[in-house]
């Protein structure tokens, strides 16, 4: 009798995407930790990684190279080491794009309600949440705060009913 469907290894294999999601200092604080995982699991992506750490300067600088010699990155650098973070590696189809939908833009103040940003941030310096902004992006980001035994290949059991078997052949 067939309780659970087919046998894991003949599921299809499916191309995947990641990528880093993290809940900021303000975030824990206010604890919206929860709600924000929620929005992820309801979209249907799968959580693949998931740990609560304090962030040092040196990974801060790393993760944000890019905004590193504007004059705001000292608020950055104080706001982000100020409480520990929570951080994820989320996995789905387009996840990337998808998931800045979802946290809107970075000012809160412009972020439509709905949008994580829109819902729970009106200022730019406390905007709760951190997505990727690319694929190459999510990639240098998730090496740089999760080491690979961290991060868990695992079938989801609604994965039929969220991704259509013949994606990868279009
Ligand atoms: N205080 C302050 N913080 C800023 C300012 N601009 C950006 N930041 C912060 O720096 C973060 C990084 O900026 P960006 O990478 O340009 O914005 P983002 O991609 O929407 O945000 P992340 O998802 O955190 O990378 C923002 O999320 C803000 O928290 C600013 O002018 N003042
Ligand atoms: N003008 C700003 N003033 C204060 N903080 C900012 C500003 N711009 C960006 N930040 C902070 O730096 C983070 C990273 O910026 P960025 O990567 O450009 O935005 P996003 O978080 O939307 O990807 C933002 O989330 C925000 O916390
Ligand atoms: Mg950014």
């Amino acid at each position: 009798m067939l309780l659970f469907g087919s046998p894991v290894s003949t599921l299809p294999v499916r191309a995947t995407e990641h990528t880093l999601i993290a809940v900021k200092p303000d975030g824990v604080q206010r604890r919206l930790v929860g709600q924000i995982i929620h929005r992820f699991e309801q979209r249907g992506f799968k959580l693949v990684g998931l740990k609560m750490m304090q962030a040092s300067e040196d990974l801060l600088s790393e993760h944000y190279r890019e905004i590193v010699k504007k004059p705001f990155y000292p608020l950055v650098r104080a706001y982000m080491t100020a409480g520990p973070v929570i951080v994820m590696v989320w996995e789905g189809s387009n996840v990337v794009q998808s998931s800045r939908k979802m946290v809107g833009p970075t000012n809160g103040a412009e972020a439509q309600a709905g949008t994580i940003r829109g819902d729970f941030s009106f200022h730019v310096g406390r905007n709760v949440v951190h997505a990727s902004d690319s694929t190459e992006g999510a990639q240098r980001e998730i090496g740089l705060w999760f080491q690979e035994n961290e991060l868990l290949n695992w079938e989801s059991c609604d994965q039929d009913w969220t991704i259509e078997a013949n994606e990868d052949k279009q």
